[in-house]
């Protein structure tokens, strides 16, 4: 709510959000009329009062925009339908354009953050990570913990990132949010929602390489995303156009997987119930999680060696979702249960199955009430942390003679270049967040709540609301 002072006749206007459907949010305005000028201004001045008791919203906010994301109207997006609400909420702004990749993530280890309320992102998941690892890292930096130091726990952000959403998938605004719209997102903003997001930390032979928040996926999303590189000039469609190639091409990748299944989480991936605003799952979930670390700090757990179960075999897709990853693409989400902030992600094995299964899977992401796990070949866990080692990995480590490796990355290399020379390609490549990691032998380690939204997770709709009366 805000308003706008207007001199004569003597009457305000208040400007207020209203729910439309599908979690959209617009601005409406109503003008108060008084024919007395006392009267009105009492209004006037209790309306600013209350307003500055809403201390939780940003008043002074730091603005990346990527201008070549998604279908590259960034810049566009922001000064048409952002700015002007941002001024009309007497929010000051910093404005960062960004001349080059990584702009954003080297200038968050220079700036004054003190001075900020937030960190406004305008692109899509790809600009997203960016802010991310700026963020996190300058957090680390500041705090004197090295993030490269997979033993030692990380120190929480607690400057909120919004989300303006420009890119091609936007999957961490609508799976926050519950819509991928401009508008909705800097309303969220300007009313100062809070949402807390678990992190995931991915490291080589115990070395870090990237922070993930949606999808950390081997096989087909590798594949898919790998694909669509070469074709970034078809904007958001290179993704249709290389996850028809991928499925077409259907590889399967051998390999094992282990992982550490989150004991104490309070929900499971095949749950019907979904991460709702101020979800109770969530809540309970980090509580128990606390608990378990205290514990553990206390040595009356050992975590490390303990729980770990161990899959070998040969997989079409290997997907770890620390949230549903849901989209306009699969308004569910890869993992419709996954939770924003309970400490977990959720391990999506897909074992080797032939193309028509593999259709159906696929088909189920894309329709409600439909169970993408319900398959034989389909595998799901919720996990706190899990590692991958590819087969020809194994081989190689074994060998381990520079001969050897350069041999074997050539040959991949000629699989990847020439697809359809019918030979099978041996490895896929991650996908973290929509960017490849160049290794393929990895470990993943979720973060409770590392970092904070500007968002509220995605609201009960009426529907939701009659299946569950009980909720909380
Ligand atoms: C028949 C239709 C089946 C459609 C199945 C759609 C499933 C879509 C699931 C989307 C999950 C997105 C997870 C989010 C990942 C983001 O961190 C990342 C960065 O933005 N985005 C992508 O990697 C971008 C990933 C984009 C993946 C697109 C996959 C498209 C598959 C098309 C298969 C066509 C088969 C047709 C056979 C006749
Ligand atoms: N000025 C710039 N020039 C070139 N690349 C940039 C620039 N600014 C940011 N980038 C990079 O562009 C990449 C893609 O951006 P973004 O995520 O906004 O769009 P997208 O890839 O179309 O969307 P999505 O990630 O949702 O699929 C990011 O990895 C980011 O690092
Ligand atoms: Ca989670």
């Amino acid at each position: 709510m805000q308003w706008k002072h207007m001199c004569k006749p003597h009457a305000f206007t208040v400007h207020y959000v209203q729910r439309m459907k599908k979690h959209r949010w617009r601005c409406k305005a109503v003008t108060f009329w008084c024919s007395d000028e006392l009267l009105c201004c009492h209004w006037l001045q209790a309306l600013t009062d209350l307003l500055e008791q809403q201390t939780w919203r940003p008043k002074h906010v730091l603005v990346y925009i990527n201008p070549y994301g998604g279908k590259k109207k960034g810049k566009q997006i922001y000064e048409k339908k952002v700015a002007p609400l941002f001024s009309l909420a007497s929010i000051s702004t910093e404005v960062l354009v960004t001349e080059y990749a990584n702009h954003a993530r080297d200038n968050l280890y220079e700036v004054n953050l003190e001075k900020y309320d937030g960190i406004v992102c305008v692109g899509g998941d790809g600009m997203f990570s960016e802010v991310l690892h700026g963020l996190i890292g300058r957090v680390q930096k500041d705090s004197d913990v090295d993030q490269n130091n997979p033993k030692v726990p990380l120190s929480p952000c607690n400057m909120r990132i919004g989300i303006i959403p420009a890119g091609s998938t936007d999957c961490v605004c609508f799976a926050t949010v519950g819509i991928s719209d401009p508008v909705t997102s800097a309303l969220h903003i300007i009313l100062g929602d809070c949402q807390p997001l678990d992190v995931s930390t991915i490291y080589h032979k115990k070395a870090f390489l990237k922070y993930s928040v949606s999808l950390l996926g081997y096989g087909f999303y590798g594949d898919v995303l790998k694909g669509s590189e070469k074709n970034r000039w078809l904007g958001p469609a290179r993704y249709d156009f290389s996850g028809f190639k991928t499925f077409l091409s259907h590889h399967y990748y051998e390999g094992t997987v282990s992982f550490q299944p989150a004991k104490w989480a309070v929900g499971s991936p095949r749950d019907k119930i979904c991460c709702r605003s101020g979800c109770y799952i969530c809540r309970q979930s980090s509580k128990q999680l606390e608990e378990q670390q205290r514990a553990e700090a206390r040595g009356l757990e050992n975590n490390e060696q303990e729980d770990w179960t161990t899959i070998k075999g040969k997989f079409m897709a290997i997907n770890a979702a620390s949230m549903s990853c849901a989209c306009p693409r699969s308004p569910r989400g890869l993992s419709p249960a996954a939770h924003l902030a309970d400490g977990t992600a959720d391990l999506i094995l897909v074992r080797k199955c032939s193309r028509l299964n593999f259709l159906r899977h696929l088909i189920r992401h894309t329709t409600s009430n439909s169970d993408q796990f319900d398959f034989p070949f389909v595998d799901v866990y919720r996990i706190r942390s899990f590692q991958f080692t590819p087969k020809h990995f194994e081989e190689e480590d074994a060998e381990s003679t520079d001969l050897g490796n350069i041999g074997k990355k050539n040959f991949a290399q000629i699989c990847t270049d020439h697809p359809s020379c019918g030979c099978n390609q041996l490895n896929s490549v991650w996908n973290c967040d929509g960017e490849t990691l160049e290794q393929t032998a990895i470990e993943m380690r979720v973060h409770c709540q590392l970092i904070k939204l500007f968002a509220r997770g995605i609201e009960e709709s009426q529907k939701e609301e009659d299946k569950n009366p009980s909720r909380v």
